[in-house]
């Protein structure tokens, strides 16, 4: 399954799920396993590779062997593996990481790490995102307490999984390990979903009011969606655009558990789409979850970083560039815009901002930190951007701008 993987022709979580399903008598704890292994592998594949050009044997297996030492213990690992790879294995753990070079160090593409070495403190940056992250669901503030849900959570079989509030958002709860969120009552009455504690911050940020009406430009699955429509309170009118009908698709059962009625899906074209041009000027707050690179994901994702190469990085830009300047247009004056990705690359990101704000001086960039004050505790602001690391704040990378359309004079 790693060589398939390793085809890059699918995502990794793909892969892997179509071989679970074709594996229905593995058990949980197994396919738990064997997915930490395959997750490992991706993270650390230049090391690796750098590793596996010393021993014997099929690639796969070996890259396998390794990703599988991180799951398992030496003495049963061991006891699985033949004499020569045996001693093959405990060569390599001898070795110190810190001699190696950096780009094989932290496993990543060269073009990546150069990229990479212009954010600051880099280093700690990119540690954090080959570990592994917890998961972080959201209550749904129109049906459920933090407080409570985490009491009941607390009580019942989840508590292995350690619920704990978030640090910055306060509908946040996050668990260690890999629960099956989406089997728990809970889920299915819709008072708690899957979001990253970044995620939820973000839409803070765009801090929409009731009776507003909203655009979520780029809705996808709806992950914003339906904290947006639960801030308001599901009055107004909600409107989650996408150009992909299966990602929208995707979204419908989503809103149907969350009991929100103030949502309009609409698929709409890349360019010159109609429903966008009567909404010109009309919207009070406008949120772009523009398309990037996901590179502020690697730790879910880390197959994006063999994915992506520097071609694929230029034409998101572009089309970013292009999704802002379209989106913009629906901004009422007086109304907000948020531009926002899941990457750490100023490309993707500040650029991007600084880049329309010289295009579109009737827009005025906004400072994060206040708009957040009152709901989102705990973060730090270096300038008018909110910025979330997994370093420092635990959440995945995102980035994002709130913009104002200056009102007529
Ligand atoms: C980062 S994802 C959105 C994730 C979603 N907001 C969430 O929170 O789950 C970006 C989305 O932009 C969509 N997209 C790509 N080009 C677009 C365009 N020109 N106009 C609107 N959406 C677009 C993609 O289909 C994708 O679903």
């Amino acid at each position: 399954m790693l060589g398939e993987v390793l085809q890059w022709e699918y995502p990794a979580d793909a892969v892997l799920s179509h071989w679970l399903r074709a594996r229905p008598h593995m058990g949980a704890r197994d396919r738990a396993e064997v997915a930490e292994a395959v997750f490992d592998a991706l993270r650390h594949l230049r090391r690796y590779r750098h590793f596996a050009e010393s021993g014997s044997g099929p690639a796969a297996r070996r890259l396998a062997i390794l990703g599988l030492a991180s799951v398992f213990s030496e003495q049963v690992l061991d006891a699985a593996l033949q004499e020569d790879e045996r001693e093959w294995l405990a060569r390599l753990r001898r070795i110190d990481p810190a001699s190696l070079p950096a780009a094989v160090r932290h496993s990543l593409p060269d073009w990546l790490e150069q990229r990479l070495a212009d954010v600051p403190q880099a280093e700690a940056l990119i540690e954090a995102l080959n570990r592994p992250a917890p998961l972080d669901v959201r209550v749904n503030p129109l049906k459920a307490e933090r407080a409570t849900v985490l009491e009941a959570l607390r009580a019942g079989p989840a508590a292995r999984y350690s619920p704990e509030p978030t640090l910055h958002s306060p509908w946040g709860i996050r668990l260690q390990g890999r629960p099956s969120v989406n089997r728990w009552p809970l889920f299915e009455n819709g008072s708690l979903e899957v979001q990253d504690e970044g995620s939820q911050v973000l839409v803070a940020l765009v801090a929409p009011k009731r009776g507003e009406m909203v655009i979520d430009y780029c809705a996808g699955a709806g992950g914003k969606t339906l904290l947006l429509g639960a801030l308001m309170r599901s009055t107004g009118r909600l409107y989650a655009f996408d150009v992909s009908a299966a990602r929208l698709a995707r979204a419908k059962p989503r809103v149907a558990r969350s009991g929100l009625s103030n949502v309009v899906p609409v698929v709409i074209r890349a360019d010159g789409d109609q429903r966008v041009k009567r909404l010109a000027g009309k919207a009070h707050r406008v949120l772009v979850d523009a398309p990037c690179s996901g590179l502020g994901t690697l730790r879910r994702n880390p197959d994006l970083k063999w994915r992506q190469h520097p071609e694929s990085l230029a034409e998101l830009c572009q089309v970013q560039a292009r999704i802002l300047r379209q989106a913009a247009r629906c901004v009422a004056p007086g109304g907000r815009l948020v531009y926002a990705t899941c990457s750490v690359l100023p490309e993707e990101n500040e650029n991007q901002v600084q880049a329309f704000l010289a295009e579109n001086p009737e827009f005025e960039l906004l400072e994060a930190g206040p708009i957040l004050a009152d709901r989102c505790e705990n973060l730090t602001f270096q300038g008018p951007y909110l910025s979330l690391r997994p370093d420092r704040d635990g959440t995945d990378g995102f980035f994002a701008a709130a913009m104002q359309r200056r009102k007529p004079a």
